[in-house]
């Protein structure tokens, strides 16, 4: 039979942006369809502007910290509508370059929601098309747990849309997006209270990396309401009221609420039973190692399948799709040393195993290397900054398991740290490596 497409791909966020373009590379046809704006979560809604809001509040810690450094007056207003406006420029650029990408690359763009009508066959705003492998990467949205009043909370997504800066805001949810958004926001100024159902923030991340970053927001003066969590939200006078359950049993009166209690995967109304794609419970595509999913010539990547939810990942899992179906080469992802950030003040960064998962998996064998000093930079100041700096050692061989780090650039030092940790180098190998001076990655050195 023939296709229209060789590969059509469902979603153009940085998986289903990778899977085409790295398929249009071996000279395949090649279509994608986008329902909304191009790039996806990670460019219109997460990482870009996320990363955008830290700079712009970055500005606000320099400015209080500047006049230990010699400067004076240092105080300006923050326009955070005009600061807004900038952002969004720069996110359209960034999509008309990707579309200008798809274009040199051959790959048609459909700017419509695609449904599955059967297992080669796809339904876009009414027209049919035919595609021989098919590609899902429809990406998640963001959850809300059932409670009364949960309508007058917002996602992350409307986030990025405040017309202002509230004075207050209440955050259900410490993970990722909890952190960031309480880091940033307090720095514009906002009085902020986190709600997290766990013991500490930030779970999956090693316990020394939880508390540091908790410690250094806490100083801050932001508040943490764990192991508790939202029971119900009120309209009042005064703005709205979130009452807490758990540990700490509160009523929190607020102007804003922030639910980030996780992301759930886009897999409603795709037409999925059409094309016996199976999900798990919690609506996730299921593949196999090679991101095949239960239908032969359908295949899923990022975040619409179990896993790790970050931008990278889907990309890679785009590239390993195309390498397997066109480039001659079935490629599998190893998520073994997958490094990831938590872009608050203080910054948290991670690779490789966590204390508790060394020793669940090597048992009395595992050594850890535990730092925590006062950063230079706030040496001048009265602020009581702590750096952290962790290594997880099988103490057998030597191989460093995982490297943890809080503090000021630990997003790139544990990036180029995760090469050589991914490579199997020891503890030796570090001691043995003359570092740069006066740094903080060098804390990790010899
Ligand atoms: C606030 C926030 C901050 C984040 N920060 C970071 C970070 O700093 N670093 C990091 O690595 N990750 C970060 N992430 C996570 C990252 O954004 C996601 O992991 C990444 O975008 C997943 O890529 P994806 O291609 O799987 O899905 P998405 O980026 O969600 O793209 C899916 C696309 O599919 C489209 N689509 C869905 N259904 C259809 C359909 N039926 N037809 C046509 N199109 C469809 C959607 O409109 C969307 O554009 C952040 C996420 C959020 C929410
Ligand atoms: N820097 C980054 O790479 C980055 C930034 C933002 C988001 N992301 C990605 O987006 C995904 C979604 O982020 P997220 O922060 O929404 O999810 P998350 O899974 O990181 O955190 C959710 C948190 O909410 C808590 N929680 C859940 N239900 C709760 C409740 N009812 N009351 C109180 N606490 C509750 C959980 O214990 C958890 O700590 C992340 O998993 C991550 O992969 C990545």
């Amino acid at each position: 039979m023939a296709f229209d497409y060789d590969l059509f791909v469902i979603g153009a966020g940085p998986g289903g942006l990778a899977a085409a373009k790295k398929a249009a590379s071996y000279g395949v046809r090649v279509a994608i369809a986008e329902q909304e704006t191009i790039g996806g979560t990670c460019v219109n809604r997460g990482c870009i502007p996320k990363k955008l809001i830290v700079y712009a509040a970055d500005f606000a810690k320099d400015n209080q910290m500047a006049h230990y450094y010699g400067w004076s007056n240092c105080q300006r207003y923050f326009d955070w509508t005009l600061f807004m406006k900038s952002v969004y420029q720069h996110l359209e650029h960034i999509s008309h370059s990707y579309i200008e990408q798809l274009q040199t690359a051959g790959i048609e763009l459909i700017r419509e929601r695609a449904t599955f009508v059967d297992t080669h066959t796809l339904d876009l705003g009414g027209r049919k098309v035919t595609a021989d492998k098919i590609v899902i990467a429809v990406g998640g949205r963001p959850t809300k747990p059932d409670i009364r009043g949960i309508e007058y909370a917002i996602t992350s997504r409307q986030m990025f849309h405040l017309p202002y800066l509230p004075k207050r805001l209440a955050i259900i949810g410490g993970g990722y997006i909890g952190t960031e958004f309480s880091s940033v926001m307090h720095a514009f100024g906002c009085d902020v209270t986190v709600i997290e159902h766990d013991a500490m923030i930030l779970s999956g991340f090693d316990d020394d990396i939880r508390s540091g970053v908790q410690e250094g927001l806490s100083k801050r003066g932001i508040r943490f309401f764990t192991n508790s969590t939202a029971q119900k939200i009120t309209l009042c006078d005064d703005g709205l009221l979130l009452t807490t359950t758990g540990k700490f049993q509160e009523i929190i009166a607020t102007d804003t609420i922030l639910v980030a209690t996780g992301y759930a995967p886009n897999t409603k109304n795709l037409g999925l039973e059409k094309v016996k794609v199976e999900l798990d419970k919690q609506g996730a595509i299921t593949v196999d190692a090679y991101n095949r999913t239960t239908q032969e010539n359908i295949y899923a990547v990022g975040d619409c399948i179990k896993g790790i939810q970050l931008t990278p990942v889907a990309k890679a899992e785009g590239v390993a799709v195309a390498n397997t179906l066109f480039g001659n080469q079935s490629q599998q992802i190893n998520y073994d040393y997958v490094p990831t950030a938590v872009f608050s003040r203080p910054e948290a960064a991670s690779v490789g195993m966590t204390e508790a998962q060394a020793k669940e998996k090597f048992g009395e064998a595992v050594k850890c290397y535990c730092h925590h000093f006062r950063p230079l930079l706030y040496q001048l100041t009265e602020y009581d900054e702590q750096a952290t700096i962790k290594l997880v050692v099988n103490n057998d061989s030597g191989q460093v398991l995982g490297a943890h780090m809080v503090g000021e650039h630990a997003a790139d030092i544990i990036q180029s740290l995760g090469v050589a940790i991914r490579q199997g180098i020891t503890k030796q190998d570090l001691d043995d490596t003359i570092g740069i001076h006066p740094t903080i990655g060098e804390e990790f050195l010899g």
